[in-house]
């Protein structure tokens, strides 16, 4: 679904480059975590993928047909910006033209929000609005759904029952998952592969392997989510 050959990113133009010859291929159904230290790369790989940046070198190409993204920073939770959970989904709705407003109870019912929808989005918790923010990236039914810190903020309980939807959606459904983890137990637990980056360069591993590789030289384990 998505192949990176020899990618290099800098946001210069020129060297040091952030992305130093990616080669990389994400197979249609897979949930692959991107992981690594602050200022690795990963969102800039993420923009890439989004297609918000173009390679400085290299290639990058996506297949997706329709992709959900959700960002990291959720400004509606930490702003007085008087905006209703309905008004948030109807407005994304209308931005993909589609007329059929049953998909907004659909989307909310499958996040586990079916209640919320005249409420300010000001008013939820962490875990609440992301996964509003989960049910707009969905509306447009995507095959790729991109994440970027999805449990930044959210309460450990929410974190679990995302984790578990994303799970379900990525088996169930077969939505293509990409997400930036800094919850390396999530990422472990949940996803069918971790990419690793440093130094520019990514390594792609299974979750198992990922756990022995990295954690267990850190004297780090990982709880079940
Ligand atoms: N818009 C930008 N312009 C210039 N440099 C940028 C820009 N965005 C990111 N960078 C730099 O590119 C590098 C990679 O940043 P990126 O945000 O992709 O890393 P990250 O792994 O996602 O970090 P974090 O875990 O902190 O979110 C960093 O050195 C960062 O300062």
């Amino acid at each position: 679904m998505i192949r990176a050959d020899n990618l290099l990113f800098s946001y210069t133009g020129s060297p040091p480059y952030v992305l130093n010859g990616i080669n990389l291929e994400i197979c249609s159904g897979e949930y692959l975590s991107v992981v690594g230290e602050n200022g690795s790369g990963k969102s800039t790989l993420m923009k890439l993928i989004l297609k918000f940046v173009k390679p400085t070198g290299g290639s990058i190409v996506s297949r997706a047909k329709r992709v959900g993204y959700v960002p990291q920073k959720n400004d509606f939770s930490n702003s007085n910006f008087p905006i209703t959970v309905y008004e948030v989904l109807n407005s994304y709705l209308r931005l993909l033209k589609i007329k059929d407003k049953s998909v907004i109870a659909e989307k909310l019912e499958q996040v586990g929000m079916s209640g919320y929808k005249g409420y300010l989005m000001s008013t939820l918790s962490g875990g609440q609005s992301q996964k509003i923010l989960i049910a707009r990236a969905l509306m447009g039914n995507p095959d790729l759904l991109v994440l970027d810190e999805p449990s930044t903020g959210v309460d450990i309980g929410s974190q679990k029952e995302i984790y578990s939807f994303l799970k379900k959606i990525n088996k169930e459904h077969g939505i293509t998952i990409v997400s930036v983890e800094h919850n390396l137990n999530a990422a472990i637990s949940n996803s069918t592969l971790i990419y690793h980056l440093a130094g520019g360069q990514g390594h792609l591993c299974t979750p198992q392997q990922y756990a022995d590789e990295f954690l267990k030289n850190r004297g780090e384990s990982h709880d079940n989510f």
